[in-house]
Parts: C-alpha cells; sequence; structure tokens
C-alpha cells in the first residue's frame, strides 16, 4: 500500500534551483560559499528551492564524502530562509546512493532524488524500479523522485512505464524530475499521476510546454540566474498571461540558443554564474574543462543584454 504523504509535507511545486557546487581554485570544496548562495538565490533571485548535488552540481565527479559535506551544508544554510532542500544521491554504486540517503535522512533534507546508474543501466523500466525500491528502502521517511535525464545516462526508459504500480514498490514515492525533450512521455505520465506527486520539468528552455502539459513545477541550472524573470513566468501562465509567459521563456531560448553556438557546458554555465553573483564558486572539476575567459565574456555580454533586470 503506498503510504499518503504526511499532513506537514507540502508538495514540491514552483522554481527549484540545480545549484553549482562550490569549489577552491585548487578543486577543493569550498563551504564557505554556501551561506553566501543561499542568501543570493533567496534575496536575488526569489527561488526558495534547491535541488543539490545533481548534474550542474557535477555530483558524479565528487567522492562520496564531498557529497554528504555540501548536502549537509546545504541543509544547514537553508534552514529557515528556504523552503525545500532536494538531496540528489545517485551513484554508480548501489551502496553509495544507500550511504547517502541514509544520510539524507540523518541531515534532515526534505527528499532525494535518484538518477539511474549509467555504466551498468538498468534496460527495463522493471530493472529500474527494482534499483530505485532498492535506494528508497535507505531512507524509507524522506519523499523520493526519480531523475529522469536521458541525455546523459543513456537510460531510455519511459517514464511512463516506470511509473507503472510504482507507489506499491516505493512507498515514499513522490514524482519526476523529468529532464528530457520527450514531450509525449512526459504528457502521458499525467494518467498516472497521485494525488501526492509532483512533476517537475527540468528542460529550461521548454519550461512553458512543460507547464502547459500540467507541469508543478521546474529543476534547472539557470534559475540560478534568471530565477527573478522564471518567477514572473510561472505567475504569468498561473494567471493566464500566454503572452507575457511567452515573452520569458524566448529569451531564455534566445540566451541560451547563443550560449549554445559557443559551447554551452556546465564549465560555462558555472562562469556565467560566477560573474553574474560575485559568488566565488571556482572553476568545474575534471573532466569538465574551465571557461576560456572570451567565452566567459561573450555570454555575460549577451545575458546582461538580454536580462538587464536580474
Ligand atoms: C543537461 C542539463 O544539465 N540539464 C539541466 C538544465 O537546467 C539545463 O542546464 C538547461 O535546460 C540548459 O540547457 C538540468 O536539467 C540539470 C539539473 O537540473 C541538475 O543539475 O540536476
Amino acid at each position: 500500500m503506498a503510504i499518503m504523504a504526511s499532513s506537514s509535507e507540502k508538495l514540491l511545486t514552483g522554481l527549484v534551483a540545480a545549484t553549482f557546487t562550490p569549489l577552491t581554485e585548487e578543486g577543493e570544496i569550498n563551504i564557505k560559499e554556501i551561506g553566501p548562495y543561499v542568501d543570493y538565490l533567496t534575496e536575488r533571485q526569489g527561488v526558495t528551492k534547491i535541488f543539490v548535488n545533481g548534474t550542474t552540481g557535477e555530483s558524479m565527479s565528487l567522492t562520496v564524502a564531498e557529497r554528504k559535506l555540501l548536502a549537509e551544508e546545504w541543509c544547514k544554510k537553508a534552514k529557515g530562509k528556504m523552503d525545500h532542500v532536494v538531496v540528489h544521491v545517485g551513484c554508480m554504486s548501489l551502496k553509495d546512493s544507500q550511504d547517502l540517503a541514509l544520510h539524507a535522512t540523518q541531515i534532515k533534507a526534505d527528499s532525494i532524488a535518484v538518477i539511474s546508474p549509467s555504466f551498468f543501466k538498468p534496460n527495463n523500466a522493471h530493472a529500474l524500479r527494482t534499483y530505485l525500491k532498492a535506494v528508497a528502502s535507505a531512507a524509507p521517511d524522506l519523499p523520493f523522485y526519480y531523475y529522469h535525464i536521458p541525455s546523459i545516462t543513456g537510460v531510455n526508459v519511459l517514464v511512463r512505464d516506470l511509473l507503472v504500480g510504482i507507489e506499491e514498490q516505493i512507498p515514499s514515492f513522490r514524482g519526476v524530475k523529468f529532464s528530457a525533450i520527450d514531450l509525449m512521455d512526459f504528457g502521458l505520465c499525467f494518467s498516472l499521476m497521485k494525488p501526492n506527486w509532483s512533476l517537475l520539468y527540468g528542460v529550461d528552455e521548454q519550461m512553458l510546454s512543460g507547464l502547459v502539459l500540467g507541469a508543478d513545477g521546474a529543476v534547472g541550472s539557470t534559475y540560478n540566474y534568471v530565477g527573478c524573470q522564471f518567477n514572473k513566468l510561472l505567475s504569468a501562465f498561473e494567471k493566464g498571461e500566454l503572452v507575457e509567459a511567452r515573452t520569458i521563456q524566448f529569451k531564455l531560448q534566445d540566451f541560451l540558443g547563443s550560449a549554445m553556438k559557443l559551447g554551452f557546458d556546465v564549465g560555462v554555465n558555472k562562469q556565467l554564474m560566477v560573474e553574474v553573483s560575485g559568488l566565488s564558486l571556482g572553476p568545474p572539476r575534471l573532466p569538465v574543462m574551465p571557461c576560456h575567459p572570451d567565452v566567459a565574456a561573450s555570454i555575460k555580454q549577451k545575458y546582461k543584454s538580454i536580462f538587464p533586470q536580474c
């Protein structure tokens, strides 16, 4: 039997920033930057929900010990300032994921999310569901989200197939972070939806399309620095002001279209965040390459011209 959400558990909705991991110039975790980062998101971007140690946070390049340190500090600094901290605990090893899931319970994270392993890949919905159940069993009291990002994992199991009967297998299941462009698969998930689930869309440049289909919110990297604009998009959409919502969506498409021509990746994205926020986030970790200063300057110029108010 599926357990119902407790009365204190709120549905995860709205804008969620997938955070970058602050590193020193030498490549070590820069824990002291997390407090200012939380303040930047809440005060300057109006973003009060975060998804930590995900793709943008380069989780797969971090050790389990580093991920625990980061998760703990994000939860500590977010307390009383933010509404929700999702800790991503996906790893290549089930044991590492279970260890991180248990740790997330101990540090009082609000929820956990899990990406599919991508070296040995589950090759059907049953295998993926069985794997997710094993991770969730290490943190049965934490709301659990599946993180679907097939462009990176290469795991193309349709989410609508995964969702069939999942609440029986994983009582803590609360939804999906859907970072893919297959809007038919996303749309078909809604027929399987339960009242205590959230379906969050994860392709920022197409967020409005996700909302039209029924997304409860969105998780993404660009909400770190266009959060203030995307909160406006969300409220325009809620009020039925589609022209306004489209105008904001088109601005991000214009920006990302140019950035992608220059090789937009996590390294470039991180450098843009450094320049826009003034935070000391350091370089990415290899194999992600640091952003060339000329590329950073040109992308920042474009950003400033499109989003002068952010
Ligand atoms: C592939 C990728 O990194 N996708 C990003 C998007 O926010 C993406 O950066 C954005 O849509 C620009 O393409 C997120 O879905 C990833 C994310 O939320 C995370 O960091 O876990």
